[in-house]
C-alpha cells in the first residue's frame, strides 16, 4: 500500500526535492496536499505534474490565479490560511514541513496536533517555539524526523546511543561564501554574493543565514530541542566541503559521524524511507577518493557575529529565540532589499534581543504565545531597520 505524503512550502527548494523523490518512487508514495505560500504558476504546474489531492496557496489573493490555472484538471485548490489548514487536515503518513521562516510554524503545529509524522526542514518553528512544539509532540503522538542535513546525520550517527552518553554533539558549516573574506569586505557584501553558497543549493533566506553563520545558530537551537541536549555539549565547526554534516563524540572516545554528498535528497529520502533506503536516481554517490580532502577549522564568532548572537539566545532561553528569529527574518528581508548593509543584520538582531530580554524572559507557553512575541518583535524591527541603516 502507497503512503500518502504532503509538502508544505512545495514550491521551494526542499519542497522540489521531496516531489522529485516522490515522482521517482512513484509506486511508493501518493502525493496528498501541496502548499505554497504566493506563487500559483509554480504550483499549479507543480500540482498538474504531482495530481495531488489538493493544492492551496498561503496568499488569498493568489487564489483565482491558481483555480484558473486547475481549471479542468479536477484538482481541488483553494487560497488562505483556512484553504492551507483544509490541506494539512487531509489524510497524510507522512507531512514535509519545508516552508521557509516562522511562518511554516502554525501549518506544521497543525499537522503535529494530528499526530502526524512530520519531516521537519523548517528549522524557525523550533526555533520560535521549540519547547511548546516538542511538547504538543508528545502530547499529540507526532513523529518529527529531522530533514536539516546536519540533524538527519547527527541521527543517522546517533544509531541507538542515549543522549546522556554524548560527550559532544557537533554540527559542520559550511562557512558561508564569506568563509576566507576580510571583516571590511563582508561588510559590502551584496544580497547576490551573500546568495552565492559553495556547496548547497538552496533558497534565498537560507543562503543568507548561511553567509552570516546565523543558521549554524538556529541549528544549534533545532539540535537542542530536538535531541533534548543542552547548549555546553553542542558545538560548531567550519568544514567546506559539506561532506561531514555531523559528529557524535561518545563519553568512552568513539565519535560516530554522518557523512553525504551535499545533496537534499538525501536527508529527505532518509526520512520519506522510514527505516527503508530509497535509491535516489541522479544521485552522485560520496567517492572520498575523488573528493580528496576533508578540512577542518574553528568557526569566527569576530567576523560572523551572528553565531555568537544565536549561541547567547541558546544559554539565555526562555523567549530568547523567538526574538531572535523574528528579529532575523525582519533583518534578512531588508539586507535583501538592500536597506541595510550586511553586518546591519547581526547589529538588529543583537539590539532586538536586548530590547526584548528583560520582557520576555519565561519560554513561551505555547505556539500561539511564541506566535504573539514573533509578531511584536517583527513589528518593533521593521521600526527599527532604518536606524540600523544609519547605524551600519
Ligand atoms: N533548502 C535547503 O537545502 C534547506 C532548507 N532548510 C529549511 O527548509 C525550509 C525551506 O527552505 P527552502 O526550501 O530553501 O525555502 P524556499 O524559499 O526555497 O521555499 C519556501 C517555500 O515555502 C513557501 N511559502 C512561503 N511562505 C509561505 C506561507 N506563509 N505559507 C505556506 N508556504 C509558504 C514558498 O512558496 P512561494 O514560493 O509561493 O512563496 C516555497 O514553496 C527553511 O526553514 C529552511 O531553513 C533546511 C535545510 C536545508
Ligand atoms: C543543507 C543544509 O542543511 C543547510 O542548512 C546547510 O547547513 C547550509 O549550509 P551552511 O553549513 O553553510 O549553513
Ligand atoms: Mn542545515
Amino acid at each position: 500500500m502507497s503512503l500518502t505524503v504532503t509538502v508544505l512550502g512545495a514550491t521551494g527548494s526542499i519542497g522540489r526535492s521531496t516531489t522529485d523523490l516522490l515522482a521517482q518512487h512513484a509506486g511508493r508514495f501518493r502525493v496528498g496536499a501541496l502548499v505554497g505560500g504566493k506563487d500559483a504558476a509554480a504550483l499549479a504546474k507543480l500540482a498538474l505534474e504531482m495530481r495531488p489531492d489538493f493544492a492551496a496557496l498561503a496568499d488569498e489573493s493568489a487564489g483565482p490565479a491558481l483555480a484558473e490555472a486547475l481549471t479542468g484538471s479536477g484538482i481541488p485548490n483553494g487560497a488562505g490560511e483556512d484553504a492551507v489548514l483544509e490541506a494539512v487536515a487531509r489524510e497524510a503518513d507522512i507531512v514535509v514541513a519545508a516552508v521557509s521562516g516562522a511562518a511554516g510554524l502554525k501549518p506544521t503545529h497543525a499537522a503535529l496536533r494530528l499526530g502526524r509524522t512530520i519531516a521537519l526542514a523548517n528549522k524557525e518553528s523550533l526555533v520560535c517555539a521549540g519547547d511548546a512544539f516538542m511538547r504538543d509532540a508528545a502530547r499529540y503522538g507526532a513523529r518529527i524526523l529531522p530533514v536539516d542535513s546536519e540533524h538527519n546525520a547527527l541521527a543517522q550517527a546517533m544509531g541507538d546511543g542515549r543522549v546522556s552518553d554524548i560527550a559532544k554533539m557537533t554540527l559542520t558549516a559550511s562557512g558561508g561564501p564569506f568563509r576566507t573574506w576580510a571583516q571590511e569586505r563582508i561588510a559590502a557584501a551584496s544580497p547576490a554574493e551573500a546568495a552565492a553558497h559553495p556547496t548547497w543549493s538552496m533558497g534565498m533566506k537560507i543562503n543568507i543565514d548561511s553567509a552570516s553563520l546565523m543558521n549554524k545558530g538556529l541549528e544549534l537551537i533545532e539540535a537542542h530541542h530536538l535531541f533534548g541536549i543542552e547548549a555546553a555539549r553542542l558545538d560548531v565547526i567550519v568544514h567546506p566541503q559539506s561532506i561531514v554534516h555531523g559528529l557524535i563524540a561518545w563519553r568512552d572516545g568513539a565519535v560516530t559521524a554522518g557523512l553525504a554528498m551535499p545533496d537534499m535528497r538525501v536527508p529527505i529520502a532518509h526520512c520519506l524511507g522510514l527505516g527503508d533506503r530509497l535509491e535516489i536516481a541522479r544521485g552522485r554517490p560520496l567517492d572520498l577518493a575523488t573528493t580528496g580532502s576533508l578540512t577542518f577549522e574553528p568557526a569566527d564568532e569576530a567576523r560572523f557575529p551572528c553565531l555568537r548572537v544565536a549561541r547567547a539566545a541558546l544559554a539565555e532561553g526562555g523567549a530568547a529565540p523567538t526574538v531572535m528569529n523574528a528579529a532575523n527574518e525582519i533583518a534578512v528581508a531588508a539586507f535583501i532589499r538592500g536597506a541595510i548593509p550586511f553586518y546591519g543584520i547581526a547589529e538588529l538582531v543583537e539590539r532586538a534581543c536586548e530590547r526584548f530580554a528583560p520582557v520576555y524572559v519565561r519560554a513561551p507557553e505555547d505556539v500561539e504565545e511564541a506566535l504573539a512575541i514573533d509578531a511584536e518583535v517583527r513589528a518593533w524591527s521593521l521600526e527599527a531597520v532604518p536606524q540600523a541603516r544609519a547605524a551600519g
